[in-house]
């Protein structure tokens, strides 16, 4: 079989593609917040609020292909304030009563990759000119923030 013709447009294609898998990068959407509910019972502790603070895939797709682990840094007043979750979903559930930042670090399979570091403040009340309505008083609270982690491509 006689080798096929290379037109000088795909032999320029051709280097611009092996050019690019030389830095090929590919970038990943995430989200990561949190989501509070207020409880309906008085705790002797005074914690009024369940919350979940999260990094999830943007995309329904399986994170831990690129992700090892991810830190959560909460509040020192909770016991246990260094929590990691090496699966998905990456998310840690508490209950409390007020509002502070949480640091997340995330941690990639590529050891090549340094850690990213994103900060939330946990929310747990409603905010805006409706927020005392009653009709938010069972509604949970979502917090979320959109953020793309680029990668270098490791093939
Ligand atoms: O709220 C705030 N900081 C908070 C830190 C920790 C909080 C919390 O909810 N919890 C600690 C844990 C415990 N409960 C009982 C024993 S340990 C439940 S709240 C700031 C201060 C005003 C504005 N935001």
């Amino acid at each position: 079989k006689q080798p096929q013709e290379v037109t000088p447009a795909q032999l320029t294609l051709n280097c611009s593609r092996v050019a690019a898998n030389l830095g090929t990068v590919i970038s990943k959407p995430i989200v990561y917040g949190s989501v509070a509910h207020y409880l309906p019972e008085k705790r002797a502790d005074g914690r009024t609020h369940s919350w979940t603070v999260f990094v999830k895939p943007y995309h329904n797709e399986d994170l831990s292909v690129f992700i090892k682990k991810v830190h959560f840094k909460l509040h020192d007043s909770y016991g246990n304030c260094n929590r990691t979750v090496s699966k998905m979903p990456y998310e840690v559930s508490e209950t409390g009563w007020g509002e502070f930042e949480i640091v997340i670090k995330i941690y990639f399979q590529d050891p090549n990759e340094r850690p990213v570091t994103v900060y939330h403040v946990l929310k747990l009340f409603h905010t805006g000119p409706d927020a005392n309505d009653a009709v938010f008083a069972n509604l949970p609270v979502y917090c979320e923030n959109y953020e793309e982690i680029v990668f270098q491509d490791p093939s």
